[in-house]
């Protein structure tokens, strides 16, 4: 979605401003501004769930209304144009039974549409084409994904693929356009679809070499039939990063721009401070801070255990001596728990003697750093062991196949969301989900094309869910999603559109390509108060929507 618009807002019909002057064309651009995205958002909405009438209806009002407001602001090019697809749109609205073929189409023209706003260089009174764009959350308004084909039709069949895993594309099939589209709005990845010419690949070197960090270092990828040695060899003196041949498969597609994009919203190492000497402390924590670390001040130590299993630190930093107790004490108490053994501890003290310094590393902590510590040799320090520390956790809590939490990790998550749920009084619901029939897929295609299958679905959970979600790989080819703060019927509305997504998603195999599809069963702690039985009632539910015929939902 372009700018800050939102997602449902209605076609923006208010009068044309009788300002005059710069003033009345400022407001006309904002008001097609606003019609074009207010356009996109609904048919990004609509391209997650082709079926949904509403979404549809949705679109189809958007775009009279873009066509109106073209109009009535003398941009008579754009409204015929959105005129020529109100008609196959409108006959969509009354016939939704209408062939996947004519709603496809529909949608590259709407994409077209867009497309040609979006080359359309900035006039006076928009924003200048240099401004550093927001930097957007998880979901539908991150930045586009640009993705060049001549044949918007074939543009568009890819870009539904991609848009499964939650991305938003925008096919352009003028790649002149490309450019002008990059400066109205610099994308997340270019994708460029074609076959190896010598002048569209100079085209790519052109964009790739006026790319510039960090707004505009996107990824650039290369889809093609030909995989060659001239053609790869050509694309990587272009400067693209990753060249796929056909058939693509979106989610390795998306894995290797998603590894490229460099993450905007990071996560911050996880700093805890015990320390009685509030001030002293702050001043090193502010020092963390500027470095981009998240700290939090533990003033009582009696609290620790609190602390831990809320905030869950990467790092501790204590004092040797606090009015409570000793920080080896306190370094001992830490240790004497199995979960909390291999969180980095590192003692922050005036007292630099060596019979201290070998007390707190017998105690079990991992550094002694005398004050006053110098901030670069604070932050190298802390930062390289919270990395290590991070490294080592993910080593042992993830699943090797897809990177997801594994078996033992989820049910700790759980157990622990079960607690916060009950603290805080809000819901927390559990999803046990399974691929059907997966033995088949298996025994037709072989293991390594199920291993893919359930990579995909790794990969579309992670895209779908929301950053507090969690998602973990139970076992085989079932998953476990434990959703905070979301009661059952919201966690079936999420889980319903990814399934439907999933069931689209089309895998290849040497014997042609395969759809295949998961059944699900949710439960909240409102009907089942502690974990354990929140496993056995999503577990039941699983086995009803199993029973019932699969590609399903069912809540216990
Ligand atoms: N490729 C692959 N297969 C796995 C993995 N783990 C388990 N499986 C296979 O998953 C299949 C699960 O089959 P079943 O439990 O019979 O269930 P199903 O065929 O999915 O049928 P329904 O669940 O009843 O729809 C077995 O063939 C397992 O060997 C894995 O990591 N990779």
């Amino acid at each position: 979605m372009r700018g800050a618009a939102c997602g449902a807002a209605l076609p923006d019909n208010s009068a044309p401003c009788h300002c005059g002057g710069r003033q009345n064309d400022m407001s006309k651009n904002k008001r097609l501004q606003k019609g074009l995205d207010d356009l996109e958002a609904a048919l990004h909405q609509w391209l997650g769930a082709f079926e949904n009438k509403d979404r549809l209806v949705a679109v189809h009002q958007h775009l009279k209304g873009l066509a109106e407001s073209a109009r009535s602001s003398g941009v008579g090019e754009l409204s015929a144009r959105a005129l020529r697809i109100e008609k196959p749109l409108a006959a969509l609205v009354a016939n939704p039974g209408l062939a996947a073929q004519s709603a496809i189409q529909t949608a590259a023209a709407l994409q077209e549409l867009l497309a040609w706003d979006a080359a359309v260089p900035p006039q006076h009174g928009g924003p200048p084409a240099s401004q550093p764009q927001q930097v957007a959350p998880k979901g539908a308004t991150a930045a586009p994904i640009y993705l060049f084909n001549s044949n918007p039709l074939l543009g568009e069949d890819t870009a539904m693929q991609l848009r499964y895993f939650g991305h938003s594309v925008v096919v352009v099939s003028d790649i002149e356009r490309v450019g002008s589209a990059i400066e109205k709005r610099p994308p997340s990845a270019l994708i460029f679809d074609f076959e190896y010419r010598e002048d569209l690949m100079a085209k790519v070197a052109a964009l790739a070499h006026a790319r510039r960090p960090p707004n505009r270092h996107y990824p650039i990828a290369v889809i093609s039939t030909r995989g060659n040695f001239k053609a790869r060899l050509a694309a990587a003196r272009a400067g693209v990063d990753c060249y796929f041949t056909k058939p693509v498969d979106a989610a390795a597609l998306i894995d290797r721009l998603d590894a490229l994009i460099v993450s905007k919203v990071a996560h911050p190492f996880r700093i805890l401070f015990i320390s009685d000497d509030p001030a002293g402390a702050a001043q090193y924590s502010d020092v963390l801070r500027e470095a981009q670390m998240d700290t939090r001040m533990l003033h009582k130590p009696a609290e620790i255990f609190e602390a831990f299993e809320e905030y869950r630190p990467e790092l501790v930093v204590m004092d040797v001596h606090t009015a409570a107790c000793s920080g080896i004490d306190l370094t001992r108490l830490i240790r004497q728990n199995n979960v909390y053994l291999d969180v980095p501890i590192v003692f922050l003290s005036h007292d630099d003697s060596l019979s201290h310094e070998l007390d707190a590393i017998n105690s079990g902590a991992d550094d002694f750093l005398a004050k006053p510590v110098d901030p670069a040799h604070l932050i190298s320090s802390l930062s390289s062991r919270a990395e290590r520390y991070r490294a080592l956790r993910g080593l042992i809590m993830r699943d090797s196949l897809t990177g997801l939490f594994n078996h033992s990790a989820i049910k700790e998550t759980l157990a622990r969301e079960v607690a916060s749920s009950e603290r805080t009084r809000t819901p927390v619901t559990l999803a046990m989900i399974d691929i059907d029939f997966f033995k088949r897929v298996n025994d037709t295609h072989g293991h390594p094309v199920g291993d893919h299958v359930i990579r995909t679905l790794s990969r579309l959970l992670q895209q779908r869910l929301r950053r507090g979600d969690v998602v973990g790989r139970y076992g085989g080819e079932e998953f476990a999603v434990i959703l905070p703060a979301t009661p059952a019927t919201a966690a079936i509305g999420v889980l319903d559109e990814i399934r439907e997504a999933f069931s689209r998603i089309r895998h290849h195999a040497d014997e042609g390509d395969f759809t295949a599809s998961f059944s699900a069963g949710v439960a909240d702690v409102t009907a089942h108060e502690t974990a354990d039985a929140l496993f056995r009632a999503a577990d039941a539910a699983l086995y009803e929507a199993k029973h019932k015929g699969r590609n399903r939902i069912e809540a216990g």
